[in-house]
């Protein structure tokens, strides 16, 4: 990968959903980024303090009703967040080339390239992303050739940030587990080695907005995804009957979604709900997500205790890898595909 510019007009066809646009080479949105943007609602997400003695039923009622929260006193250090920020926009600062050194394999999750639902749509997207699992060392010397202490310093935020990210969701979940009435009993695999990617998407500055989209309308495949996003808004969840609720950032929090996987083990209870991220002509906005999952042996399926005769389980068993796949295929649809077809009366 020795040339100099690389943008995406000029990358092989089967490159087009790994490469994304060179942004900073255009001055109007392209035609193959063009998207029609529904303008946002009103409306808020609701905020919950994770120390309040009412956290757990707040949290039940969040997931019930829209699938999303912000929490504060979460336990992920200020600072720690804001250096994995920095870090994050030094790596989505260097040039396209040296990004491109890091490029993901067109079926592999882990290293830089266009976010992996680019398949679901017709439209590309105006982002980019880099995801990894633990420390990425392999990738950091690949984009830091150079600085051997930019590789260190960037791993090992990019690790300190998962740890604390992993335990923070970590307690969120058992809180989930305890606003249901339910007890570790009931979720023994929560123990064992929970698997969990992390995300760092990449918004740069657009020059026509509202033609273009960051990361069109999906669900998380996960069992939770925990959301940072600084100062900066894009991210918005779609109410029912509300719209596009934009969330405004508050400084140290962090935001939650409920994530398909966790939508078949609450046998439905809890929503799966559709987000995106617009983009605007002012800022590069970047977010850092961890989306987390089951051990990677374990079928989710609905927990026996949430189900009776009046409430069937809905959802056939399935592990997270197998779920992805079908994500692939069948998209914002997937959920539907796991559905337990009604047996007909004899
Ligand atoms: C295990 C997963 C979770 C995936 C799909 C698959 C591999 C890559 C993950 C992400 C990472 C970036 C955002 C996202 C929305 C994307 O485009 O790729 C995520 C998606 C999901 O949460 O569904
Ligand atoms: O950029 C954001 O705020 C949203 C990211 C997101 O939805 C994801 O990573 O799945
Ligand atoms: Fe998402």
């Amino acid at each position: 990968m020795g040339s100099v510019s690389y943008s995406y007009q000029n990358s092989p066809s089967h490159l087009k959903h790994v490469v994304p646009l060179d942004f900073n080479s255009v001055k109007t949105v392209p035609d193959s980024h063009e998207w029609v943007v529904e303008p946002h609602a009103s409306g808020s997400l609701p905020l919950i303090n994770l120390s309040d003695p009412n956290a757990k039923s707040l949290i039940r009622q969040a997931c019930e009703k829209l699938g999303a929260f912000q929490v504060i006193n979460h336990g992920v250090p200020m600072n720690l967040l804001k250096q994995v920020e920095l870090e994050t926009f030094r790596l989505f600062n260097l040039p396209t080339h040296r990004k491109l050194c890091a490029l993901r394999s067109p079926d592999g999750i882990v290293g830089y390239g266009v976010p992996r639902i680019q398949c679901y749509f017709s439209k590309l997207l105006w982002s980019e992303g880099f995801s990894m699992m633990k420390a990425p060392v392999e990738h950091a010397a690949q984009l830091w050739p150079h600085q051997p202490d930019q590789q260190t310093t960037f791993c090992n935020i990019m690790e300190e940030g998962q740890k604390e990210m992993k335990a923070s969701t970590e307690r969120m979940m058992k809180l989930i587990v305890e606003s249901l009435e339910l007890g570790p009993e009931d979720v023994k695999w929560l123990k064992g080695e929970t698997e969990a990617l992390f995300a760092l998407n990449s918004y740069p500055i657009c020059p026509e907005p509202n033609k273009a989209m960051g990361l069109g309308p999906h669900t998380d495949t996960s069992l939770l995804t925990v959301v940072y996003q600084s100062s900066c808004s894009g991210l918005q969840f779609l109410g029912d009957g509300i719209g596009w609720i934009p969330v405004h950032p508050i400084p140290g929090t962090l935001v939650v979604n409920v994530g398909d996987l966790l939508s078949i083990l609450t046998n439905g209870r809890f929503k799966s709900v559709l987000h995106r991220a617009v983009v605007n002509d002012t800022h590069h906005r970047v977010s850092v997500a961890y989306i987390y999952g089951p051990p990677s042996d374990v079928k989710i399926s609905p927990l026996t205790k949430l189900t009776d005769d009046d409430h069937p389980p809905l959802y056939r068993p399935v592990v997270w890898k197998d779920y992805a796949y079908a994500k692939s295929k069948h998209h914002n649809n997937t959920l539907n595909f796991f559905k337990n077809t009604k047996e007909e009366d004899p």
